[in-house]
């Protein structure tokens, strides 16, 4: 009975990707006629400071940019999010080819490649590390991005990758500014979820944007020059690192837009 209770008959069931009793894993797949048109969602207000910027981290799973997050230089605010939270870092998930790659879907259609923001509640939470652990601790802003013409932002980036190409190498980077990279449209969908990668904790307000971003061909596959591996080790390509969709259980996806 607890398996009605929970609806979990309605979905297939909790695959073990899912942490044991999680009722609000991510990704997921935004059913785009179930979402609810929320009057009361605010704009989302973005302002980042470039010099900010630190670095690029290859951490074995995805290619991580990291900021300064000891002052309120780069903050988001607005939208769902009841206070401003602050920049830690954002990084992609991508497919070994261009049918696949993101990790939410929008009427189970894939796209090639999605970024992730990442954001800490620095309001409530001394620090990161404490804030992945707390229920409003993370605020996330989703991309998309689709093939098409190049990005002239993504590029600054996309030139560095080679000096990252193996698991823990690190590169400085600066004066880089991610707004470049959120399309100026304001519609995003928003829903309480999770981490995507371990400690899979159920601290992530989602903002993911309606529209896509345009990137080339040779920018995706600047990403799939990226390694798993350590330098020495058996080379394995860095692709197809998203996370499997999990079941949406008692949530509801709300729009900023009708
Ligand atoms: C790139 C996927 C990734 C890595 C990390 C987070 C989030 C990440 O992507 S996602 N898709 O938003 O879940 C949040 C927790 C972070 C982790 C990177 C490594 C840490 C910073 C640890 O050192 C302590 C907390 C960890
Ligand atoms: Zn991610």
């Amino acid at each position: 009975w607890v398996w009605v209770l929970q609806g979990w008959d309605r979905q297939d069931p909790p695959s073990p990707l899912t942490i044991p009793g999680g009722t609000r894993q991510s990704p997921i797949n935004i059913q785009w006629r179930d979402s609810v048109y929320d009057p009361f969602l605010k704009p989302l207000k973005i302002s980042y400071d470039p010099t900010t910027c630190l670095h690029i981290w290859n951490n074995g799973y995805s290619f991580l940019v990291e900021f300064d997050d000891s002052t309120d230089k780069s903050i988001i605010v607005g939208g769902p999010l009841e206070n401003q939270y602050r920049l830690k870092q954002f990084h992609f998930h991508w497919g070994a080819i261009n049918d696949w790659g993101s990790e939410h879907t929008v009427d189970s259609k894939f796209y090639p490649a999605e970024l992730h923001l990442v954001h800490w509640n620095a309001v409530d939470y001394p620090s990161f590390e404490d804030a992945v652990m707390e229920g409003n601790g993370l605020a996330v802003i989703g991309v998309f991005l689709k093939l098409g013409a190049r990005h002239e932002g993504l590029q600054t980036l996309v030139d560095a990758l080679p000096a990252v190409r193996h698991k823990d190498t690190v590169i400085e980077f600066d004066e880089f500014d991610p707004s470049c990279l959120i399309p100026s449209c304001p519609d995003y969908w928003t829903y309480a979820g999770s981490l995507t990668t371990p400690p899979l904790t159920e601290s992530v307000t989602w903002i993911i944007k309606k529209k896509p971003i345009e990137v080339d061909e040779d920018q995706l596959e600047a990403f799939r020059t990226l390694l798993f591996t350590s330098d020495g080790e058996e080379e394995r390509r860095m692709v197809d690192n998203f996370r499997p969709l999990q079941p949406l259980m008692n949530r509801t996806v709300r729009s900023s837009f009708q």
